[in-house]
């Protein structure tokens, strides 16, 4: 017969991730199955607040926006010549990066997209120019119709939502940490969104592989600003 004053050894602790706070729960490492459903579940609807949010702001304002992040990204991006930036081709409101694109070019850097093989496995890169033919990939996303893969230099990686610590949070398929964990090399990787797209904590897992920092409209976030401000206080 149960004994309902004994803890069941077999059974998860109660969740209580939602009253602790996001500065201690953002620490590395598998919490427990529990936890990581509920972390799952949260990003879920972060993940639609967000794209509904940035969806709902007026196309003219989000497209000056896009301008200010690419020209916050090319104040951070250093010298190009000779080297591969991968960029995207914008989805669901994502900053518009392809007069960026035009301007590596134009300072003797090549431009790449990603392109999603299969669910579940890294993305590959091949070379593009704004200009180039596409098609229709995975889920229709637009891809480079010629097949040039490369090893880009540096990753521009569009952010649904980002937190203090440069922690991305995409859309959902892992595609850019399975990348950036299978690569030799891990290139430079700047994430780039708006502004309104941070949270607290993004409950990083030990899967999610930080940006290297952030662009929005509003500046820049680096990650060593994290420890600074933990630091002195
Ligand atoms: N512009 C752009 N291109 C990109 C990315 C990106 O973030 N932005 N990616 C960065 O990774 C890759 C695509 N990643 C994606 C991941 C999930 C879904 C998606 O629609 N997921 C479905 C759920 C699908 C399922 O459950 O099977 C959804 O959200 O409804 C789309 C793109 C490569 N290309
Ligand atoms: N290196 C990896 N190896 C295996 N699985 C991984 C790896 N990285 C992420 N995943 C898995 O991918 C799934 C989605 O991860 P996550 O919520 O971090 O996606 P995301 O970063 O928002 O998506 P995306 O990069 O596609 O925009 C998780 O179930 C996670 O376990």
């Amino acid at each position: 017969m149960a004994d309902d004053d004994t803890p069941a050894t077999f059974a998860s602790p109660a969740c209580f991730l939602h009253e602790v706070d996001p500065a201690y729960a953002g620490l590395p490492g598998p919490l427990d199955l529990q936890a990581w459903t509920d972390v799952k579940r949260w990003r879920r609807n972060e993940r639609e607040r967000l794209i509904a949010e940035r969806l709902a702001v007026p196309a003219e304002l989000r497209a000056r926006q896009g301008e200010a992040i690419a020209t916050g990204v090319l104040a951070q991006i250093g010298d190009v010549a000779g080297r591969i930036v991968s960029a995207y081709w914008p989805f669901r409101g994502e900053p518009d990066l392809r007069a960026f694109m035009e301007e590596i070019a134009a300072r003797g850097g090549r431009t790449a997209l990603p392109v999603v093989t299969e669910k579940g496995r890294p993305l590959e890169f091949h070379l593009w120019q704004v200009g180039e033919a596409l098609s229709r990939g995975v889920w229709n996303i637009p891809i480079p119709a010629a097949q040039r893969p490369c090893v880009p230099d540096i990753v521009i990686a569009p952010v649904v939502g980002y937190d203090a610590a440069c922690y991305r949070l995409g859309y959902g398929g892992g595609f850019f940490d399975r990348t950036l964990a299978a690569l030799p090399a891990k290139p430079r990787v700047i994430g780039v969104g708006y502004s309104a797209a941070r949270l607290a904590t993004i409950y990083p897992q030990m899967h999610d592989i930080p940006m290297d920092l952030i662009v929005t409209e509003a500046g820049v976030v680096r990650p060593q600003d994290v420890s600074t401000v933990r630091a002195l206080t």
